[in-house]
């Protein structure tokens, strides 16, 4: 399917017009000379915050630390942050209060000891927080529309509620952006959130206020949803955990908008959290039977398994070139599991990757097996049944009188000139691609691919790059498992990552690599407490330099 050279012609034309956009923004950016002289958090200062979620269970079981000071202690953190961040939207923190007082209650009462606390609830008493697309009962869930705003959830989503149920705390909810599909956490009812490491960047989308909160310290384990990338890219960007896990283990009901067409088969729940040990025992908690299916238990050998890097996409015109320092990170995690693990890491390159965004928009307007196409972004813009007019509402939005984000009615116009099906060669590059990746990943392989194209951008830098999700897309696409993986920091102290992709119902190898690659460039940095990273970056090219 290489493109023609009409293609290729037209793609060169939008990168010059967008580049030309592109220097006409930044130019009006610079006038506007917008002063932020905060532009990092306060640093951690309660040892509390450094916990795993696990460990924080265990020491309320213990009776080391009560669940009331553990709550209190990440109330106190929010109400620190979230004033720089807007990422929580809606707290509950009375309730979390009395709540976690019920469970100090409980378990001074409790007779039959810490492991039976441990097998009936493993997360009492630890606090987590929740983006805002999922109902959480007695909160907003409108996903940034502003015509659901009133909208409150009566119950739980089935995964939040097995949260609950393992003994967690809700805190609140989390932004996000309009219906969930855009790179900016940003909306007309909530506004937008900044990236904890950089006020001026953004915290990617969807569940970028989930990963706002979660990078800034804010909360320790998260429920994020990804129908494009969006546990990982918001997980990237603010140097922290996530996992999409394989297709159909973690229930998607209760978030709004729902999936239809043959979206239910890519859109995934899943955790997003600052320590990788959390992911697997929250997988197991939000899957509920169905995280049998994926083995959790079963030791994982890393020194059997199978790694492939793959370093871009091959280069698709629409998307930009991986940058250099991401490159480099990708190379020093290919050396470490070479000299540590003693494996042999191949490197490849997939070329069908190139048409990831292609097949990424065609499948998600695909009809479902009963023959419905899905329901049109304009249909669940709609605000009360009246139609959105995408050029009606770009007009309105121009002279500020939008209740939309110009993102949302860029999609709008956008999703007018999409075909109706896949055509034939979609479907056939679609095939072969999944085909290529299952017999290359088998049961015991793991690819290393970048996240993204670009470390976390500067606000609204995305609708110039529009295309750049699809090296998460994709894999949505293929309903193959992936867990994204902090790297350490850039030089502009911004976090750096790697995604891991892994076989159908194998989550468990990514899981294991991620604990081991967070033990190797130390997982998730403080945004507050960070000078600059440049030693660091030195002493990998350093290494690099020397190696080749
Ligand atoms: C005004 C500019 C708008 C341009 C629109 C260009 C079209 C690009 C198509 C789709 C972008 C979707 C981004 C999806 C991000 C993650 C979604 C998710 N929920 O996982």
């Amino acid at each position: 399917m290489a493109l023609t050279r009409f293609e290729r012609f037209l793609a060169s034309v939008l990168r010059v017009a967008v580049g030309m956009l592109f220097a006409v923004f930044q130019l009006l950016a610079q006038r506007r000379g917008a002063d932020r002289s905060v532009r990092r958090l306060p640093p951690i200062t309660n040892p509390l915050l450094r916990v795993p979620a696990m460990r924080l269970a265990r020491m309320i079981r213990r009776r080391e630390v009560t669940s009331v000071e553990v709550v209190q202690t990440y109330i106190d953190r929010i109400q620190e942050i979230n004033l720089l961040i807007n990422a929580m939207v809606k707290d509950r923190f009375s309730l979390a209060l009395q709540e976690a007082a019920q469970v100090d209650k409980l378990i001074e009462e409790e007779t039959g000891g810490e492991d039976v606390l441990e097998d009936r609830l493993p997360l009492l008493g630890v606090p987590f927080t929740v983006k805002e697309a999922f109902s959480l009962q007695g909160m907003p869930n409108s996903t940034g529309l502003v015509s659901r705003r009133g909208v409150i959830s009566a119950t739980d989503a089935p995964p939040v509620a097995l949260l609950k149920r393992a003994g967690a705390i809700p805190l609140g909810v989390t932004n996000c952006s309009e219906l969930c599909m855009w790179l900016e956490s940003h909306n007309r009812l909530y506004g937008i959130t900044n990236n904890p490491y950089d006020l001026e960047r953004i915290p990617g989308g969807s569940s970028g206020g989930e990963g706002s909160i979660l990078g800034g310290g804010g909360s320790v384990i998260g429920v994020g949803s990804d129908v494009g990338g969006s546990i990982r890219i918001p997980a990237f960007f603010n140097g922290i955990f996530g996992h999409k896990p394989t297709s159909g283990v973690v229930s998607n009901v209760g978030q709004f908008p729902p999936a239809s067409g043959q979206q239910p088969g890519f859109l995934c729940t899943g955790p997003m959290c600052r320590y990788a040990q959390d992911l697997l025992p929250m997988l197991r908690v939000m899957g509920g039977a169905n995280a049998d299916r994926l083995s959790l238990s079963s030791e994982v050998d890393l020194k059997r398994l199978r790694f492939f890097s793959v370093p871009h996409d091959g280069g698709s015109p629409l998307v930009s070139p991986v940058d250099q320092q991401l490159v480099l990170a990708q190379r020093r995690v290919v050396e470490r599991l070479e000299a540590d693990l003693g494996v042999k890491v191949q490197q490849l390159k997939i070329p069908q990757l190139k048409y990831s965004f292609q097949i990424w928009s065609a499948m998600m307007g695909a009809p479902g097996k009963d023959g419905k196409q899905p329901t049109s972004f304009a249909e669940l813009m709609s605000d009360h049944g009246k139609k959105v007019w995408p050029l009606w509402e770009m007009a309105k939005w121009t002279v500020g009188l939008s209740k939309h984000t110009v993102a949302a009615i860029g999609l709008v116009l956008v999703e007018m000139f999409q075909r109706s099906q896949p055509t034939q060669l979609i479907l056939q590059q679609k095939e072969s691609l999944q085909k290529d990746l299952e017999e290359l990943l088998g049961t015991d392989g793991v690819l290393l691919y970048p996240s993204h194209p670009h470390l976390a951008p500067k606000h609204h830098h995305p609708l110039f790059t529009p295309f750049n999700f699809s090296y998460t897309g994709i894999f949505n696409i293929l309903g193959l498992p992936v867990t994204q993986c902090p790297l350490g920091l850039s030089e502009e102290g911004l976090p750096l990552g790697l995604q891991l992709v892994v076989g159908k119902q194998q989550d468990r190898l990514s899981l294991a690599t991620a604990v081991f690659l967070e033990k190797t460039f130390g997982g998730w940095r403080d945004p507050g407490s960070i000078a600059t990273a440049t030693t660091q970056l030195d002493t990998w090219r350093g290494a690099s330099t020397t190696a080749s």
